[in-house]
This record gives structure tokens, sequence and C-alpha cells, in this order.
């Protein structure tokens, strides 16, 4: 099977790596720069979401003719609740025919110095850098991994997100007619 993922992060490339492995499904899987459609840090569940679906159709469209059977988009957001600000995760499996899953990650909470800078309109991936004394660390362990001690990484929390959005694919008859 032949499965693009809209983005080279390496974490998320390895991600659909070890998802596609723990599904027991054989997979050549490549990535691909694309339009995600939302903010470079997007601020609720909704336009991560978004952001997510954009990146695996814009995968699909991206292959030129070439018979691809899932494009695959990940995005990382961060949500506001009465609790503080949250990391959250979400995938969008798209099918060559149209159809799409949707699957959601861990959500960590971020401490408030993170938070507000934030919220004054900076980027997660470069915060927690500086903060951290870390590079890349988006292409790596990710915030989930800084903030877990690495017990949970972005790779492992976006392997469970893609296994989650293939739900719909590894059991179509529960989902006929939604
Ligand atoms: O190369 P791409 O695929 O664009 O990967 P990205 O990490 O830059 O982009 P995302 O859309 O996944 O994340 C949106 C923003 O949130 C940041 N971000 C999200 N989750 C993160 C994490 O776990 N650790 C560090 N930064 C994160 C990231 O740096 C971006 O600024």
């Amino acid at each position: 099977m032949r499965v693009v993922v809209g983005s080279h992060n390496p974490a998320k490339i390895e991600a659909v790596h070890t998802a596609f492995e723990k599904m027991g499904l054989e997979a050549n899987i490549t990535g691909v720069d694309v339009e995600t459609g939302v903010s470079a840090q997007p601020f609720t569940d909704e336009e991560t979401i978004e952001g997510a679906i954009h990146r695996a159709e814009n995968s699909l469209n991206a292959q030129d003719g070439e018979v691809v059977d899932f494009g695959i988009g990940l995005e990382g957001g961060v949500v506001e609740t009465p609790y503080g600000l949250f990391v959250c995760n979400w995938g969008a499996v798209v099918s060559k025919d149209g159809v799409v899953g949707i699957g959601g990650g861990h959500r960590v909470q971020l401490p408030d110095t993170i938070a507000q800078e934030l919220r004054e309109g900076r980027e997660l991936g470069p915060v927690m850098d500086r903060w951290a004394g870390g590079h890349d660390i988006k292409k790596r362990e990710g915030a989930i991994g800084v903030l877990t001690n690495h017990r949970i990484t972005r790779v492992t929390m976006f392997r469970d997100v893609v296994i989650c959005a293939f739900a719909r694919f590894s059991n179509p008859q529960f989902y006929v007619g939604t």
C-alpha cells in the first residue's frame, strides 16, 4: 500500500511507520511538504483538526497521478481551558476515494510561562527549544516528551493518533452510514 504523509517532520514520519508496523500493515511511506490552511500555531481543537485534514488531502493531491492509497495529516496545536493551556494533537487519514478518519492524541498541560508566550503570539516549537535548552524538539521528543521525561514522546503519541484515525478503515463495518 502507498501512503503519503503531509510533512517531512521526522517525528511524524517515524510515528506513521511505527503505526503501520503495529497494525501489521505493509506500506511504502513517504513525506511531502503541504499547506495546512490554518495558522502556524493552531489555538483550538477545531483548527488543529482542520489542519490535519488539509495536510492529508493535500498529500493525496500532491502525487501527480500516482496512485496513493492514503494521505495522512498530523497536526499539533494548543487549547485554552479553565485549567490552563494544553498541547493537543490530531491526525487525519484520507483514502483515495475521499473517506476521512480522524483520531486525537494526548493532552499535556503547559507551564504558565510557556502558555503566556503562546498567548502573546509565539509558536510552541521555538519557545519549547529555548525553555528546555534543546534544538528542534518538535522534530524529536516534542513538548510531550520533555514534560513526561520521555515516557510519552511525539513519536509514540502520533503513532497512537494514526492508529485511532485508522479505526474507520480497520473496522469499516462499524462506520456504515457515518
Ligand atoms: O514540519 P511540520 O509538519 O509543519 O511540523 P511542526 O511541528 O512544525 O508543525 P505542527 O503543525 O505539528 O505544530 C504546530 C505548531 O506547534 C508546535 N508544536 C506542536 N506540538 C509540539 C510539540 O510537541 N513540541 C514542540 N512544538 C510543538 C510546532 O512547532 C508548530 O509551531
